[in-house]
């Protein structure tokens, strides 16, 4: 990288003292170390959708089930047809229509001479060897190459008199063969796939109702803040509007969770503890927003440590700094009797939405049973008309737009962790290395893209 690159005395801190500083990536670690994937449920297909699947699903029955028509023609024997042309057709008397989801193929038998009227989709009747479309037939009608065929309601004569056939066809011509698709024992998704709506499509064909998944996690998403007001309601002097409770509901949902937002709660710890043990009933994973820093009303630290259940190994949440900006207050642990899994992310909304791409979308993947838990990355070339500096010693992830074709990325807005708007307008994350404080224009750098 042609940038300015620090020596190790920036490094963070590992000493393990109260003031240890761990990396991005250790924190990471720590976190996605701690989590097991939810216990597989039995769903409904639609509320399966972007599961994994935990079962190898067998083929019960072929698909087809059956030898059907690719076309609306009629069902023929080859025999018959040989040699047909315009000129010369071979003229055959039409038995009966043959519809898709007719069960009664087995009554139209089609014997020499003979043909039946047969619908896409439907069962290839005995006797019949070969489709033809009825573009390659008069239709019954006498006279030249039909286009279409008649509506039985409205024409129910078409199922019986003659058909000229002008063209000749082979055996099992437009015959979709039982068992083409896939055969009964056929293994149709193999356990770790993940059901998208093709694969929906598939177990509903071969009449799954339901099946063995890892559930979507529920995600409970709590801001804090006595200056925080939700949108619609008056602004006071000093208040703001809640915004991170909704970004990070939106954010969760993205990532696949089933989230609920609880609006914000006032800087109590008292409100806060209970709010959270209201909250365990319905979540498999905790996020909260707000008082991890250092300041006076800094609540969730307080909170948070009478709600944990320090005699169960596993409970509890650590407070912790991060070398990155923004982010760099963490709290991380579990709560509850069921060791519920909690991230509590600093309030900065830029903070929040950051520490939430880099820590909780892979946790509810992971809890998800996902193999791939973490946005995409390539390398860009920064485009700016001037050096980024950034902090020695941290990881910085500047907001910025990446454009695919040119290959490059242009910073939006500046590193401040309120800028809301300058957020909003991105579509992606520029990484500065930890080891880096400057990095001229030109310079090839990693991306983090928030949209894969
Ligand atoms: N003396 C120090 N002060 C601060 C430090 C520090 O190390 N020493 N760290 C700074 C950093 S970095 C961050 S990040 C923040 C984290 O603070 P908290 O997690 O305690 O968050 P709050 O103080 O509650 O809020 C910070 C900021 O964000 C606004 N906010 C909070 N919640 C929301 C919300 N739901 N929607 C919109 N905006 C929200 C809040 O009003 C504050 O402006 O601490 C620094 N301070
Ligand atoms: O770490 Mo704070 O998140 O820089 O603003």
């Amino acid at each position: 990288m042609s940038s300015t690159e620090v020596p190790s005395a920036n490094a963070p801190d590992n000493s393990g003292g109260p003031d240890r500083v761990w990396s991005v990536d250790e924190h990471l670690d720590d976190v996605l170390g701690a989590i097991q994937p939810l216990e597989p449920i039995e769903l409904q297909l639609p509320d399966a959708q972007g599961c994994v699947l935990v079962e190898d699903v067998t083929v019960p029955l072929a698909l087809p089930p059956f030898d059907n028509s690719s076309m609306d023609g009629y069902a023929v024997r080859v025999a018959d047809i040989t040699g047909a042309s315009a000129e010369f057709p071979a003229v055959l008397t039409v038995i009966g229509d043959v519809a898709a989801g007719f069960g009664g193929a087995q009554e139209i038998n089609v014997g020499p001479g003979e043909a039946a009227r047969i619908m896409t989709g439907a069962p290839l009747p005995p006797g019949a060897e070969a489709v033809v479309p009825v573009e390659w037939t008069d239709g019954g009608s006498g006279g030249g190459p039909a286009t279409t065929m008649r509506a039985a309601g409205t024409h129910p004569d078409d199922s019986t008199g003659e058909v000229r056939v002008h063209r000749p066809a082979e055996a099992r011509a437009y015959v979709r063969a039982a068992g083409s698709d896939v055969k009964a024992g056929d293994t149709a998704l193999a356990a770790g796939t993940v059901l998208g709506p093709p694969q929906i499509g598939l177990l509903a064909a071969i009449g799954r109702p339901s099946v063995l998944v890892r559930p979507r996690p529920r995600v409970v998403v709590m801001s804090t803040g006595s200056e925080l007001v939700q949108p619609g309601e008056k602004l006071e002097a000093g208040q703001i509007y809640d915004s991170n409770s909704f970004t990070l509901t939106a954010a969760a949902r993205a990532a696949g969770a089933i989230a609920y937002r609880v609006g914000a709660v006032t800087d109590d710890a008292d409100e806060l503890r209970a709010t959270i043990e209201d909250q365990l009933v319905r979540a498999d994973l905790l996020i909260t927003t707000g008082g991890v820093s250092v300041g006076a009303y800094d609540v969730v630290k307080e909170a948070l440590a009478s709600v944990a259940d320090e005699d169960e190994p596993g409970s509890g949440v650590d407070f912790r700094k991060l070398a990155m900006q923004p982010g760099k207050p963490q709290g991380f642990g579990s709560i509850g009797p069921d060791h519920t899994p909690l991230l509590a992310l600093p309030g900065n909304p830029v903070s929040s939405y950051v520490s939430f791409e880099l820590f909780v979308r892979p946790v509810i993947r992971a809890l998800m049973g996902l193999q791939d838990v973490h946005r995409t990355t390539v390398r860009a070339e920064l485009e700016a008309s001037e050096p980024l500096t950034s902090p020695a010693g941290k990881r910085q992830f500047l907001r910025a737009t990446y454009d695919a074709d040119a290959g490059t990325v242009t910073p939006v807005g500046g590193s401040g962790s309120h800028l809301i708007a300058a957020l909003a307008h991105a579509d992606s994350l520029l990484v500065v290395p930890e080891d880096t404080t400057a990095v001229e224009p030109g310079t090839e750098v990693e991306v983090v893209l928030l949209t894969q």
